[in-house]
């Protein structure tokens, strides 16, 4: 889908002007092994449900599927989807920063990853790039015909809202990198 933003807010280098490599950013590589389920353990889940904080994640799996999105119907969010692990392929999930960008427009799906009964012998691994836009950006919806633009001037920008969401996920600990 082409936004069409306007060539005075960057056009089609838009994105990519929000995310200067040489500028600070929240950017991250993961790499992430889950190790198997101990015998005794009867647990169905390896990483709880959320969503990611930046504006794109890259994912790279190894061939051990697991992950699963939430269904966004309001009566059907019970409702968990298995993606599937397909071979040279990268899943793609929109972050937070995508959904306030579009106000909406973009939705920031949960996730989550769980063992299939079939692998809870087995590690699994995968890779995440976490693409953060640069520290100074601000959370605005961008200029669109697409993007209805309602919201109040948010008072953080990508640097803040990063720093929020570590804080609430791991406390005070020190924010990566
Ligand atoms: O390992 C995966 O497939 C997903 C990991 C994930 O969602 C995350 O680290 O944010
Ligand atoms: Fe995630």
């Amino acid at each position: 889908m082409t936004l069409e933003i306007p060539e005075e807010d960057g056009g089609s280098n838009h994105f990519v002007d929000k995310h200067d490599i040489n500028e600070k950013s929240g950017s991250v590589l993961r790499v992430l092994h889950y190790f198997p389920l101990e015998e005794a353990k009867n647990e169905d889940i390896r990483a709880g449900a959320h969503t990611d904080y930046g504006s794109l994640t890259l994912l790279f799996q190894d061939g051990v599927s697991g992950l699963q999105i939430q269904n966004r119907a309001q009566d059907k969010s019970d409702q968990w989807l298995d993606a599937p692990c397909l071979e040279d392929c990268i899943i793609i999930n929109i972050g937070d920063l995508m959904q306030f960008w579009s106000n909406g427009l973009f939705k920031s799906t949960k996730h989550r990853v769980v063992f299939h009964p079939q692998q809870k012998q087995s590690s699994r691994y995968s890779i995440a790039f976490f693409c953060h836009p640069n520290d100074s950006v601000s959370l605005n919806p961008i200029s669109s015909p697409f993007i209805t633009n309602n919201k109040e001037k948010p008072l953080i920008n990508a640097g803040e809202y990063l720093e929020q969401r570590l804080r609430a996920t791991y406390g005070n600990l020190q924010k990566p990198l």
